[in-house]
């Protein structure tokens, strides 16, 4: 097989932060829990090819693959089986781990048994990922409405994890030590598919994962989501803000679903004295996102990579701040194990326009289609789509209480967090699965 046009060895990309400074590792050592994992083991998770085209030429093909469209940033091992694809039958013959990726080997006292609740979703597989290599015990649990079980199959037969399929809207035994409870579908369109299941994940299933935190003495940190300020009066939005929501509009699911979980957790703190942490999560991005989810990230690079036009809901002058999904897991984990109780915004404060973030998207894709030497029938161009119901109009985090209580901030640009998921996604393309 000629090599493809594109398959020129590469200087290695440089990941800078806001600082100009190299990333290599994420996490940190804070509050006596070390969370540091270097960035290429955790690359070597989701950005590469899950199978390779056709069984004859496995390797070759593979390794092109993974070099024209990932080799610049990933130097890591590859950890991950490749199954292969059979274009004639349309079929895929999976393999069999044969080697994962290493975990610390930590002392008893230091090991924690962690429940993930909807750990197969996009922000959830990065935190069991995270956690597995600092060498934790995990279990996740997801009933797969949005999440899947690709994301952390990767794992699948290692004696620290655990997978289980069930809904937390039933009561889950278990006994553990931390309970992260992330489980209630996220995208506006997912979330309003079915409005009365995703008011009952946040109201029962938070009530049935407090119960257990009230029985096992765990931890407990919510998931919550800037959404519970609704279409903000205030800007940026700091945690003593109230919010600003339509109780009966077709977002009230989600932002009255997590308003009302908060308050059940705050009411378990109080009456029973549970341990909580409550995250107010912002905008958040990266590998593993759904690409057919709805937001407004995927659905950009996804249009922008297959060549159609970008929709731009509205006149695009509503704003967001967008977080990349390291940063987030960082917030989380230092969350977790900090003494700060009171909710606290876990976001980036870089805010655009959704005008300008469509042409910032458009930009990047081109930038790495013309770095792999993809050529471009043509320009896409951005069109204009009626502004879905109490879309808010504004939006960005102010993140002093985490800068203060928790000394996390933001440490990826949106640019670069930009680019990895669109070789992300370039990579899933490759593999037909896109
Ligand atoms: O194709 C698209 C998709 C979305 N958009 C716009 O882009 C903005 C962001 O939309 P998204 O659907 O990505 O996300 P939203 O900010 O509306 O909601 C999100 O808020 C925070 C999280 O809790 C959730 O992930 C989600 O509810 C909105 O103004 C939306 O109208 C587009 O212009 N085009």
């Amino acid at each position: 097989m000629s090599p493809p046009a594109n398959d020129m060895p590469a200087a290695p990309i440089k990941t800078l932060d806001k600082d100009g400074k190299e990333i290599t590792t994420v996490g940190f050592q804070r509050f006596g829990f070390d969370s540091e994992v270097p960035l290429d083991v955790l690359r070597s998770l989701y950005l590469r090819p899950h199978y390779v085209l056709k069984a004859n030429e496995l390797e070759s093909l593979s390794s092109a693959i993974e070099e024209s469209s990932n080799a610049q940033f990933t130097q890591g091992a590859a950890y991950q089986s490749k199954s292969i694809y059979h274009p004639d039958t349309k079929g895929i013959s999976y393999t069999t781990l044969s080697r994962f990726p290493p975990v610390k080997l930590l002392p008893p006292s230091e090991r924690k048994r962690i429940l993930v609740t909807g750990g197969a979703g996009f922000v959830g597989s990065h935190l069991v990922d995270r956690l597995m290599i600092l060498g934790h015990e995990i279990t996740v649990i997801d009933n797969f409405f949005t999440g899947s079980k690709t994301t952390v199959s990767h794992w699948i037969g290692h004696p620290n994890f655990e997978m289980v399929r069930h809904d937390v809207v039933e009561p889950f035994m278990i006994e553990c030590d931390q309970i992260y409870h992330l489980a209630c579908p996220a995208s506006p369109p997912h979330y309003q598919f079915n409005a009365v299941k995703t008011i009952k994940t946040s109201f029962m299933g938070t009530l049935n994962m407090l119960g257990l935190a009230k029985r096992t003495k765990a931890r407990f940190l919510i998931s919550s989501t800037s959404e519970v300020y609704g279409d903000p009066e205030v800007h940026p939005q700091t945690e003593d803000y109230w919010g600003h929501v339509n109780p009966i509009g077709p977002r009230a699911c989600y932002d009255e679903g997590k308003r009302v979980a908060e308050t059940l957790t705050y009411g378990f703190q109080r009456q029973d004295g549970v341990d909580v942490r409550v995250a107010r999560i912002f905008n958040t991005y990266g590998p593993r996102m759904n690409p057919y989810d709805g937001r407004v990230v995927s659905n950009f690079i996804v249009q922008a990579l297959k060549g159609e036009d970008m929709t731009v809901y509205g006149d695009g002058t509503q704003t967001r701040s967008f977080q990349y999904i390291h940063d987030l897991v960082d917030g989380m984990i230092a969350l977790m194990n900090s003494d700060e109780s009171r909710p606290v915004n876990i976001g980036n404060g870089d805010e655009f326009t959704i005008g300008d973030f469509a042409k910032l998207v458009r930009e990047i894709v081109e930038k790495v289609q013309d770095e792999d030497g993809v050529k471009r029938a043509r320009r896409v161009e951005i069109k204009y789509e009626p502004i879905p119901t109490d879309d808010p109009q504004k939006r960005r985090p102010d993140t002093t209480r985490a800068k203060q209580s928790l000394q996390w901030q933001p440490r990826w640009t949106v640019r670069m967090g930009l680019e990895e998921m669109v070789r992300y996604y370039k990579a899933k393309m490759a593999e037909g699965s896109l």
